[in-house]
């Protein structure tokens, strides 16, 4: 049965993101607003750090990309060992449907290519014995979850409550700029065409369940944009009769599991200190473990025209198998050995290309089964 309320307690069902097919990438507004900050922002604005032609043309242009053969094939190697690894741990894995061949979809409003089920921990957040699916931000991800779906069934069979928040239309004009076009980054205007149509209707819900951390009664969320604005509030009046939902603003633009995450109550691993006032007050007295910082060589040379898809702390998302286990991407041992001075038992799992597939174990996996059950670790 569908049980889990935090990120820490002993693991027993997970399902693991699924990369075959992950060939290409649709470069359009929704993507580039999401991976702005990371992937855009440096090369948009040449002042930052030094921009090269073939970038600024990419950020300038919609157009699909394709991804290299070789990084698909070592990521699904990397995968599978992620996935013996939890077998060997005594934990089920559920996978996704695989996507067999690229699918061009439509809509009523925009077309699109779909992508495989990889971040899974994206689009659905398990909340007790409830799965939440989260309504998308990328158009390619629209019916991503549809891979899920023979799992979300296996455990509505069991008896779990099973919830959509409401879809977007997703025109241009459902997206909320104010994030990627404020002080912080300017001009960007001009770079994001949005146009319009006739069935625009405003800012949309839009908010992934990776911008949520669960602990217990609390969770907290990211909330960067009014399209996450929209989906706090109702995931509050969805939840809060049972549940205390904490916004976090703009710690970031998205999600916020290479930012923040509780390894187990009282411990928290965060990026950095400068985050440490954004938390809830109530976070700020657990035990901070701060990382070594990344260095460059851990992460593999790509070519320039590589599109590095998340910051080089990716790897301090990681997945705890119960208090004292967690897994850890081999390539940065310094962080093992910190976990390890902090009690903490590394498990190694190799994972190469988290930069240009978006995403460490954490945005892999959706653990649907934990023990354990609600706790209140602040009231
Ligand atoms: N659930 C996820 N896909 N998380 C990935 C977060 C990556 C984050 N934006 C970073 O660049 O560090």
């Amino acid at each position: 049965m569908i049980n889990s309320f935090d990120e820490w307690s002993p693991l027993k069902e997970v399902i693991v993101g699924s990369p075959i097919n992950y060939n290409t990438q649709d470069l359009e507004l929704s993507f580039k607003l999401f991976f702005h900050d990371v992937a855009y922002a440096t090369f948009l604005y040449p002042h930052y750090e030094k921009s090269n032609d073939s970038n600024a043309a990419i950020a300038a242009t919609s157009s699909t990309r394709k991804l290299g053969k070789k990084y698909l094939e070592e990521l699904t190697e990397d995968v599978e060992e992620l996935v013996t690894t939890l077998e060997g741990l005594g934990v089920k894995v559920h996978k996704p449907m695989t996507l067999s061949h690229p699918i061009k979809f439509k809509t009523p409003y925009w077309e699109a290519t779909c992508i495989p089920a990889l971040n899974v921990r994206d689009q659905a957040i398990i909340i007790g014995n409830e799965i939440i699916e989260t309504p998308p931000q990328i158009r390619a991800r629209y019916f991503e979850n549809d891979l899920l779906k023979p799992i979300f069934y296996h455990y509505f069979n069991q008896g779990a409550k099973w919830t959509t928040m409401p879809r977007p239309i997703m025109t241009d004009r459902s997206f909320d700029m104010s994030y990627v076009s404020s002080d912080r980054t300017p001009c960007v205007e001009n770079i994001y065409t949005q146009n319009t149509s006739e069935f625009d209707v405003g800012h949309e819900m839009m908010i992934d369940g990776a911008q949520c951390i669960r602990l217990g009664k609390d969770i907290i969320v990211n909330v960067a944009t009014e399209n996450h604005w929209l989906g706090f509030q109702w995931l509050e009046r969805h939840l809060g009769d049972k549940f205390r939902l904490h916004k976090i603003f703009q710690l970031t633009d998205n999600h916020i599991d290479s930012i923040v995450l509780p390894l187990r109550p009282g411990k928290l691993l965060l990026r950095h200190p400068q985050f440490l006032d954004k938390l809830p007050e109530f976070l700020q007295k657990w035990d901070i473990i701060y990382p070594p910082e990344p260095t460059e060589n851990i992460f593999p040379q790509y070519e320039d025209d590589e599109l590095i898809l998340t910051t080089k702390y990716i790897d301090l998302n990681i997945l705890s198998v119960d208090e004292e286990k967690v897994i850890v991407n081999s390539l940065f041992p310094e962080l093992m050995t910190t976990l390890e001075k902090h009690g903490f038992t590394p498990i190694p799992v190799r994972h190469r290309h988290r930069r240009l597939f978006g995403g460490g174990f954490h945005c892999f996996t959706l653990d649907t089964v934990r023990e354990g059950k609600l706790e209140d670790y602040f009231g």
